[in-house]
């Protein structure tokens, strides 16, 4: 109803959406819109409202009467008094204190209620997928290969395209993206000829141990198959692998911040481009006699990325607003992650890969699942009995909690906040530092103390270089959740007016802003399909009280000991 009000109200003033804001239900105020406060943004002037009226009107019927049902049933109140004279004092007072606690409640009530309806309009949004869908693509032989554009220690990249799809013709003009240095010279020209004629990468596995048989091969390299969707195999092997997902049978939903498999297969190993020189003990004898690898391996085929973090960070000079983006986006896949049972434990800027969307800003995927944890309770809790139970990739970066643990009967490794820890020193290399737990600048994980994190530079926020030294707090308890960490932030770009004021208790005003900020992410509509839209469409779905109620307490916090 809230919503349906906000959105109307706009509607029907056009520029001045919510300056007037007072939603009435039933003739009751049930929230107020603070004009000096909640003025729509620049991107909601031209606005043509009538245009999708009727449909957003259909959207919000629902909702307006699950929301209406919950104020009816707001009969919380109690009568007190009666009894003795002598007690009346005692219940006067307990009486006030009791008011003042329902009071609290109800005010929770409500925002829990407005959090909730917020949640349930995003959720249904769907956001862009990031490759067109197609149809076949379950051989190697569907595929034209291009050149090599990466290698890590378990597999070599190479760019790629549907051998049917055309190719794209090579237009000179159309074909450079210039990396400016906010304004400055041209960084370096990148020639996207390549991404255009071959939008897809392949990521063919090196497979030593796990044998030549499909089903062999699907089952040890099952932690690659987190990021797949049950359509990106063939029948068969979605039979193979049926209860050998570690998260569901349907893999990892879909999330703009994690790296989508659109295809898995197993072939034989090809001679691909370098092979020979660059990675010749990892064929198979049949294309190398001294190799050692399988003769057939685990083909993942993802979309074609123009950058990994790291290399974005060392070529271009993303502005302040942009590099918390970049750091909201991992947190935002980093909590999707811990939603659906999955902690990543390899996270490092260069499984970090990047585009720039139709704004220029920079959109992050978290990709390179092969060490990653996935488990079907979703506890992230990892048994750790002894010293073979393998607790993930790259040492440096492994949070405290990981790397200090000691193995023994009844032992668990709790990853549930380790990848929000690995951002925190992510975000060093994200805010223009090294990162300070990498070999030869300083510290490590196992052993160091706060206070020894080397400061931020001076222009970046003071919210966010308190969320970095939260999120990098040894003991996990004191460390927020990716979620609250996220949330943090999102405050900190978005509702710093709604925060600005607010005394850490009372939500409702920060329930106005949300309340806003949904009718305004809404009112953007179909223009919204930017890294910024879906932040904020990611933020509303995912809107707790409670999670909220945190992040504001650790803001506070944060600008308290400033
Ligand atoms: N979809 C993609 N688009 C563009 N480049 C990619 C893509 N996937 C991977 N790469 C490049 O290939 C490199 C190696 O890929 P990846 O990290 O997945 O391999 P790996 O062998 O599993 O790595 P690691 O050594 O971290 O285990 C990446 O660092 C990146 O440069």
């Amino acid at each position: 109803m809230s919503l349906k009000h906000a959105v109307s109200r706009g509607l029907e003033w056009g520029r001045s959406v919510f300056q007037l804001g007072l939603i009435k239900s039933g003739g009751r105020v049930v929230a107020k819109f603070r004009a000096d406060r909640f003025r729509v943004g620049p991107q909601a002037r031209g606005l043509q409202p009538r245009a999708f009226l009727p449909a957003r009107y259909r959207y919000y019927r629902t909702s307006l009467r699950g929301l209406a049902a919950q104020l009816q049933s707001a009969a919380f109140r109690r009568g007190f008094g009666g009894g003795a004279a002598r007690n009346r004092a005692v219940f006067l007072a307990f009486g006030l204190g009791v008011g003042l606690i329902e009071q609290q409640l109800e005010d929770d009530r409500r925002s829990d209620a407005a959090c909730q309806e917020i949640q349930a309009v995003f959720k249904k949004k769907r956001l862009q997928a990031p490759l067109r869908p197609f149809t076949s693509g379950y051989r190697l032989e569907d595929y034209v290969i291009g050149n090599q554009i990466g290698k890590g220690s378990n597999a070599a990249v190479y760019e790629a395209a549907a051998s049917l799809a055309p190719l794209a013709p090579l237009k000179d003009e159309a074909c450079v993206v210039e990396l400016k240095e906010d304004g400055e010279q041209p960084v370096r020209p990148l020639t996207c000829c390549s991404l255009r004629n071959f939008p897809l990468a392949i990521k063919m596995m090196w497979n030593f141990g796990a044998g030549s048989s499909s089903e062999a091969i699907l089952r040890s390299m099952s932690q690659e198959l987190v990021p797949v969707g049950r359509a990106a195999l063939n029948r068969r092997d979605q039979v193979v692998l049926d209860g050998h997902f570690g998260v569901s049978p349907k893999g990892l939903a879909a999330h703009p911040n994690i790296v989508r498999v659109c295809r898995v297969f197993t072939a034989e190993v090809p001679l691909l481009p370098g092979a020979l020189e660059e990675y010749p003990d990892m064929l198979p004898a049949r294309l190398n006699p001294a190799g050692l690898g399988n003769n057939r391996t685990l083909f993942l085929v993802m979309k074609n990325y123009p950058y990994t973090l790291q290399r974005f960070l060392a070529e271009s000079a993303p502005s302040r607003r942009q590099r918390a983006l970049m750091l909201l986006q991992l947190l935002e896949g980093v909590d999707h992650l811990c939603r659906h049972g999955v902690a990543h434990r390899d996270l490092k800027s260069d499984n970090v890969l990047l585009e720039l969307d139709a704004a220029g800003d920079p959109r992050v995927v978290i990709s390179d699942f092969g060490c990653c944890l996935s488990q079907r309770d979703r506890s992230l809790q990892l048994p750790f009995s002894s010293v073979c139970v393998s607790r993930g990739g790259n040492v440096s970066l492994m949070a405290p909690e990981v790397i200090n643990a000691l193995p023994g009967t009844n032992m668990v490794i709790d990853y549930s906040k380790a990848d929000a820890w690995a951002v925190g020193a992510i975000a060093y290399e994200i805010f223009g530092r090294p990162n300070p737990f990498y070999r030869g600048v300083g510290l490590e994980s196992r052993r160091y103390q706060e206070k020894q994190l080397p400061p931020l530079p001076s222009w970046v926020p003071g919210d966010v270089q308190s969320l970095i030294r939260l999120l990098l707090r040894r003991n996990p308890e004191k460390r927020p959740s990716a979620r609250v960490a996220a949330n943090m932030l999102h405050l900190s770009l978005w509702g710093r007016r709604a925060l600005a004021d607010h005394d850490g208790a009372a939500m409702g005003e920060l329930v106005d802003w949300l309340l806003c900020q949904s009718a305004l992410v809404l009112l953007k509509g179909p223009r919204g399909n930017t890294v910024e839209a879906e932040l904020q469409t990611i933020f509303l779905a995912q809107l707790e009280l409670e999670e909220l109620r945190a992040a504001v307490g650790f803001l506070l916090y944060g600008r308290e000991r400033r």
